[in-house]
């Protein structure tokens, strides 16, 4: 056992609602409880098997607080790996906080962001890319991030990279061995096995480190700007799409200054809409830190809605953009198809092959541009196994991995001595385990844990 304080804290939200959970973890945490609980059937939590739920009455000093369902799990077999407690309770925030004062008063400390799950990890429960992934799975807003974080939880991806590593390690001793006999000669690593695994090694990585792209994209939506000339209806979009009033239409020139953005949920991807300023020479000094801030925000989009409303619209500026902006996805879209012959919508998508028609105002064709943005997605890779990575941890992380391994491949290809080589594997071998917290600091762990809620 690592810790010798049994730790308290609500699991569930602050504030009213219909039961709390009072969670409590640590060598004590059967023993306070049977001090302040008492059952209807009069027995110990004590002598009652783990993972089971007892009816009775929490009671401070012969006084009843409440009436509460108390839920036992004995470590090692519990969520920590330790003692755990949980107290599910009427939830007024009055009673949750008579009990929990009642605990820390018989002996129990308050619990840090993110303990119990620490305690998890450091107790084997886990490793830690399944403790991040808690994280990420209570944070996530979407179907798509949520499928990520639970892949992850189960262990997916952090099982491969450590059996892979120790593979690694296995080659890593032999190795070292041979520094032993160096005068003899000898190789007791197989080279060919060697480079066979240095090679699965990288391919995993490789496909890990390429998958982050979208991993992390729809762990922090997908950055949409619409952008386009002043009064083209890049505000009335916006609208449309988040199906709210939330940016202010007109028909002057210039109405949105500082941009606005909002998120919805597209097929389980979030997409955040960004409305920008409307593009154009101007002397109103306000107006021009607006198209400062759209170019910003062009800069950080993944892709661009460029949105014109006239057969006759400044082509130029869509050149300009795509010129600037080689590499991004950019959607050319027009909008007031209502007030479009069919002659000018037959030219317009011969002169603009991939063009979408829609009418904002109207709200029609916005189904068209929403199915057409979230099959920009690779969706292939969000369905089966393929593993996503969406933590930049671990991103940081495979990437060192990495550029070690190719070390290791290219001084096994120039013939590197045994004692050169191991030092660049034993390289590989840290970063590897950063992942899966096989190597950690202290300062690591605060990091990770301290952005969990308490209570988790
Ligand atoms: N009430 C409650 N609900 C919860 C949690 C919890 O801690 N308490 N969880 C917390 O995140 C999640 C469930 N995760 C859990 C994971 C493992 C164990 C557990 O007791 N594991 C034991 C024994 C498993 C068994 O054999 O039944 C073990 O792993 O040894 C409990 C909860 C979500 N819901
Ligand atoms: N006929 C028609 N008018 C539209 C349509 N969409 C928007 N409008 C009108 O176009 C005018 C400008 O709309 P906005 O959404 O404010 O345009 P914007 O591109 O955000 O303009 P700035 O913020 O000034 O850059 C408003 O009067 C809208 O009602 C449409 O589909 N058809
Ligand atoms: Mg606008």
């Amino acid at each position: 056992m690592l810790y010798s304080d049994t730790i308290v804290a609500l699991a569930t939200p602050a504030g009213t609602g219909a039961i709390a959970v009072i969670r409590i973890s640590g060598p004590e945490a059967i023993s306070l409880s049977d001090s302040i609980f008492a059952s209807v059937k009069k027995k110990k939590l004590k002598q009652q098997k783990t993972h089971t739920i007892h009816l009775g009455h929490i009671v401070d000093n012969g006084k009843v607080l409440d009436e509460a369902l108390v839920s036992i799990f004995k470590g090692p077999t519990s969520y920590t790996g330790e003692d755990v407690v949980e107290i599910s309770c009427h939830g007024s925030p009055y009673v949750q906080q008579q009990i929990v004062n009642l605990l820390l008063r018989k002996g129990c400390r308050t619990a840090s962001a993110g303990e119990f799950t620490l305690r998890a990890f450091l107790n084997g429960k886990m490793d830690l890319s399944q403790a991040e992934a808690v994280a990420d799975l209570i944070a996530s807003d979407s179907a798509a991030a949520h499928d990520i974080a639970l892949q992850q939880m189960r262990g997916g991806f952090s099982h491969e990279i450590q059996k892979l590593r120790e593979e690694l390690l296995n080659f890593a001793s032999l190795i070292e061995l041979e520094l032993d006999f160096s005068q003899e000669d000898v190789e007791f690593a197989d080279r060919t096995q060697f480079n066979a695994l240095l090679n699965k090694i990288s391919e995993v990585l490789k496909k890990l480190i390429d998958s982050f792209a979208l991993g992390n994209v729809i762990k922090k939506g997908i950055p949409v700007a619409i952008v386009g000339q002043p009064n083209v209806g890049k505000s009335t979009l916006l609208n449309a799409l988040l199906n709210e009033e939330r940016a202010i239409v007109s028909d002057i020139a210039g109405t949105t200054r500082d941009t606005v953005e909002d998120q919805i949920s597209l097929k389980g991807i979030n997409f955040r809409f960004i409305d920008t300023a409307g593009i154009r020479e101007t002397q109103d000094v306000v107006e021009k830190i607006g198209i400062e801030r759209t170019f910003d925000k062009i800069d950080k989009a993944r892709l661009i809605v460029f949105l014109f409303d006239k057969v006759d619209f400044d082509r130029s500026e869509l050149q300009r953009i795509q010129q600037r902006y080689p590499n991004k996805q950019i959607l050319p879209v027009c909008n007031k198809m209502d007030l479009l012959t069919p002659d000018q919508v037959e030219a317009l998508k011969k002169e603009i092959p991939n063009v979408l028609f829609l009418s904002a105002k109207h709200r029609k064709g916005i189904d068209v541009l929403e199915e057409k943005l979230s099959g920009l997605v690779d969706s292939g890779a969000l369905s089966g196994d393929r593993t996503i990575i969406s933590n930049s941890r671990h991103y940081d992380a495979l990437l060192k991995a990495l550029e070690e391994i190719q070390k290791v491949k290219e001084g096994m290809e120039m013939g590197l001595s045994s004692d050169l080589m191991a030092i660049d594997i034993r390289q590989a071998l840290f970063h590897l385990g950063e992942i899966t917290g096989q190597v950690t600091t202290d300062d690591l762990l605060g990091n990770i844990f301290s952005n969990f809620c308490i209570g988790k």
